[in-house]
């Protein structure tokens, strides 16, 4: 059985693309932090994407309806506690505040997957990114022993509930998009079958963003997060009170998804956009910086065990129709999309 770590030390990953800027000694972005202003703007558009309450009887049709037109929604009621959600991102502060030597000494290495540094994805973008990010894959625990010798515990068991919660909510939420898909339980026995507390059969993430304030600069701005659709089966995003998550969306560009209080931001990723042979997609989307406020988010990723062989249901609704990707397992899609980035699902299409 191959683990989402083994797979990530089998690539490595460029040491460049790595250290974030040093914020604490910057004033202005450096030129290679610079975006062409065309690049970050955004529409403008008011129309906001659906708000979906899990305790709404009618909450599986509307998540079919949102996904398919969207792509995303806004989850309500999802029964997460809000002092776990404070706690998450309490430790969040905690773990940024820190001075730029301390952070560096648990910075992510070149096939490592835990640790302090720009988000994977930076690799893919010319221009580098106006952020600082956590991954946490497995336990944190060596990781946080060096950032707090003698107050590690906090940290780790904070990540740990959280993991356990939303592991839950994700497996209740592809429960019922598959539902909504017409595909029977039968078909999804691996769903629940994972173990992140275990080392040895892990098939999530949590990725903690920080975006640091920046001016804009004279002729571009900086970009957080570029746009990029998740590898993931789903994704489950709290954003704090602060602007910055923006989706694309067909013939009409850039849109804000809003904050909201008490909500998460539920998207699926290309996984799923496989499974369900292109009737979901995943969303692009990405994070724009603010000129005068720290934002945080975080990000939990779920995938299924990584040896699933992924092949498109043409059953249920999508009955009768041939099956667009070709089949791979887990961990060939996450190597395709490594090399492939943004071509990755193309390349796959048969
Ligand atoms: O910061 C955000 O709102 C987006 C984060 C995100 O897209 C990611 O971590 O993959
Ligand atoms: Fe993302």
């Amino acid at each position: 059985m191959s683990t989402m770590n083994e797979i990530y030390e089998s690539h490595l990953y460029p040491s460049d693309r790595i250290v974030p800027v040093d914020f604490e000694a910057v004033r202005t972005a450096p030129e290679s932090y610079v975006w062409p202003k065309s690049d970050v703007f955004s529409s403008g558009e008011q129309s906001s994407v659906p708000v979906i309450d899990l305790m709404d009887p009618n909450a599986t049709e509307h998540i079919r309806q949102a996904l398919e037109t969207w792509g995303v929604f806004q989850l309500l009621n999802h029964g997460i506690s809000s002092s776990l959600i404070e706690e998450v991102e309490n430790e969040i502060r905690r773990l940024f505040a820190l001075p730029a030597q301390q952070k560096l000494k648990v910075l992510r290495s070149t096939h490592g997957s835990t640790g302090y540094g720009l988000p994977r994805i930076a690799k893919n973008f010319s221009q580098h990114l106006w952020h600082e990010g956590f991954t946490v894959m497995g336990s944190p625990v060596d990781h946080a022993r060096k950032l707090w010798p003698h107050d590690y515990e906090r940290f780790c068991d904070v990540m740990e509930n959280y993991q356990k919660a939303m592991k839950g909510l994700a497996e209740r939420l592809i429960r019922l998009i598959f539902l909504s898909l017409g595909i029977c339980d039968e078909e999804i026995r691996w769903l629940g079958s994972s173990d992140d507390s275990g080392s040895n059969n892990i098939t999530a993430a949590l990725q903690l963003n920080s975006y640091p304030p920046c001016p804009d600069p004279d002729d571009g701005q900086v970009m957080g997060l570029g746009p990029h659709t998740d590898t993931s089966l789903i994704t489950i995003l709290r954003q704090g009170d602060i602007n910055g998550l923006e989706i694309f969306k067909d013939g009409v560009g850039w849109i804000l998804v809003p904050p909201l209080a008490g909500a998460f931001v539920v998207n699926l990723g290309d996984l799923f956009q496989i499974l369900s042979n292109a009737r979901f997609r995943s969303v692009i989307h990405r994070a724009v910086v603010n000129g005068t406020r720290q934002r945080y988010s975080f990000a939990y990723f779920y995938d299924p065990p990584m040896d699933f062989v992924l092949s498109p249901f043409c059953n249920g609704l999508n009955s009768g129709q041939a099956p667009r990707y070709r089949s791979m397992t887990v961990k060939d899609y996450i190597s395709v999309k490594f090399n492939n980035f943004m071509t990755a699902l193309s390349s796959i299409e048969i």
